[in-house]
């Protein structure tokens, strides 16, 4: 597989977001570890995290916009995509979306380790609904990416079983089940570190994004 970060990419891309800092907690820290040991012999692979999209430099948005957006295009207002950011990499560390993904290549599974800030509250000690559902937007959505390259959520169902608490560290996992020409179908599950809880499923599709269609 190519590699996903590496001296090719821009500046802005040096900060990876993804790597251990003193506000994760225990937990976090010894399943970054654990995973970082299964990478070793290669059957799992980092995933770096920037604030920043691929498509950052002002020419790119635009080239990309214009190709795979036209509709849309007409809309965005480019000088302020400059200052656009990656949602989940938004807030101070250790008080928002805390988070680093793993990839298996032979299994087509992502797992994200996630760690919801007291930032992200919905009822009180608990993790909003909507920071969950976009965790696993931003799994499935990776797993996509991977397998595909420039695709959108179609549609996105979510049955939450358990309540996540606040501040605690939980399991993304998620399974690219099929591919169907331009469609991927991506099952998704959100676990407790001992795997004896589940708080969420979810099942996803993607469309790979054809910029011969208006969009
Ligand atoms: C880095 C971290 C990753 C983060 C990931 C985050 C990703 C996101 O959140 S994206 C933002 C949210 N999503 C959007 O805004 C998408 C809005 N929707 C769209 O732009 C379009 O509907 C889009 C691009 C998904 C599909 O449009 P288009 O390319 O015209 O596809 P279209 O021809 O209609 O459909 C293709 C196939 O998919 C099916 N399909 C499309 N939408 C759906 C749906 N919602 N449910 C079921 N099937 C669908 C169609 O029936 C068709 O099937 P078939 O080929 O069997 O006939």
């Amino acid at each position: 597989m190519r590699p996903l970060a590496g001296s090719y990419l821009p500046e802005f891309f040096h900060e990876d977001h993804s790597l251990p800092k003193p506000s994760w907690s225990k937990d976090m820290r010894l399943l970054f570890d654990q995973f970082m040991k299964k990478c070793e012999d290669g059957s799992w692979i980092h995933l770096p995290s920037y604030n920043y999209t691929l498509f950052q430099r002002s020419q790119d948005i635009s080239a990309f916009i214009h190709a795979y957006l036209p509709t849309a295009s007409k809309l965005i207002n480019e000088e302020k995509l400059l200052q656009a950011k990656i949602f989940t990499r938004n807030f101070e560390d250790g008080l928002g979306f805390e988070y680093v993904m793993f990839y298996n290549d032979v299994e087509k599974r992502v797992v994200c380790v996630f760690e919801g800030g007291p930032y992200l509250q919905g009822m009180p000690g608990c993790l909003h609904g909507g920071a969950i559902a976009t965790m696993i937007d931003a799994t499935v959505g990776t797993s996509a990416m991977i397998a595909e390259g420039i695709v959108m959520t179609a549609n996105l169902n979510i049955n939450f079983k358990r309540p996540v608490p606040l501040c605690s560290v939980v399991l993304i996992n998620s399974q690219l089940d099929k591919i169907e020409g331009r469609k991927l179908f991506i099952s998704c599950n959100v676990q407790s570190v001992d795997e004896k809880t589940l708080y969420t499923e979810a099942t996803s599709l993607f469309i790979k994004l054809d910029p011969e269609k208006q969009v």
